[in-house]
């Protein structure tokens, strides 16, 4: 019998071990009733004592998570961010299958071919006729409840998800930045982000001297 996350919004489907080159994660399974969608969680350790547990919500990438994209940092913040759960023993990724800051693949695609033409990467979003952004985390609320989460040290760059998880009900005890992967080919998308969609994009000291990154 599937557990019920939150009745209205999604099912819990099912769970399996996942063996990473880092850790050996569960692997859980939950399909969205408006769309079908199969959303998942990558959890380790004992995420449900009530203490801050250290989370990544990603939204899915497929040019960048699976197909060594780098035309922006996604792949390399999926994977520095299993890293850092697994350095610790103890976290969990929400993996939201809201492709192309939600507006699906083919017309990220067509986004980044008016990117080819000269535009950035919201100004191609509005030519489009989206939003620069148009990502819900609504579904992040009972998927942290199926593993009684409420506090979180969340791994990102992005205050406008910060601010969505808040407004849900989940304390964002700690931001833990997640710069990894800037090059050539992604150098101005990143600017981007800091100038137009509010990412915080200046490491903190203290993270540059434990992991060397950007
Ligand atoms: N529409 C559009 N989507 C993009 C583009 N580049 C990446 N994406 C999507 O953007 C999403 C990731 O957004 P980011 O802004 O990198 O990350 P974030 O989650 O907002 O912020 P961080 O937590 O700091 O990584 C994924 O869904 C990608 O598919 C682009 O040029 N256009
Ligand atoms: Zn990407």
């Amino acid at each position: 019998m599937p557990v019920t996350a939150n009745e209205e919004l999604l099912d819990y489907a099912t769970s399996c071990a996942l063996p990473t080159p880092w850790a050996q994660f569960t692997l859980h399974a939950f399909v969205e009733h408006a769309t079908g969608k199969e959303h998942l969680a990558m959890t380790l350790g004992d995420i449900g004592d009530g203490e801050p547990v250290l989370a990544r919500v990603h939204s899915e990438c497929l040019t960048g998570d699976v197909l060594f994209s780098q035309r922006c940092d996604c792949g390399a913040q999926l994977e520095g961010a299993l890293r850092k759960i697994a350095a610790e023993g103890r976290g969990i990724l929400l993996y939201l299958r809201q492709e192309g800051r939600g507006i699906g693949l083919v017309n990220k695609m067509r986004a980044y071919r008016l990117q080819e033409a000269g535009v950035d990467t919201v100004e191609a979003n509005l030519q489009l006729g989206f939003h620069a952004d148009a990502r819900n985390y609504t579904l992040c609320q009972p998927m942290f409840a199926q593993f009684g989460i409420t506090r979180l040290r969340l791994m990102t760059n992005n205050p406008r998800k910060i601010d969505a998880l808040e407004k849900l009900g989940i304390e964002v005890a700690e931001r833990v930045p997640l710069l990894v992967n800037r090059n050539a080919f992604n150098n101005s998308y990143l600017n981007t982000k800091e100038a137009k969609l509010g990412h915080l994009m200046t490491p903190l000291a203290e993270a540059v001297a434990e992991d060397g990154e950007l």
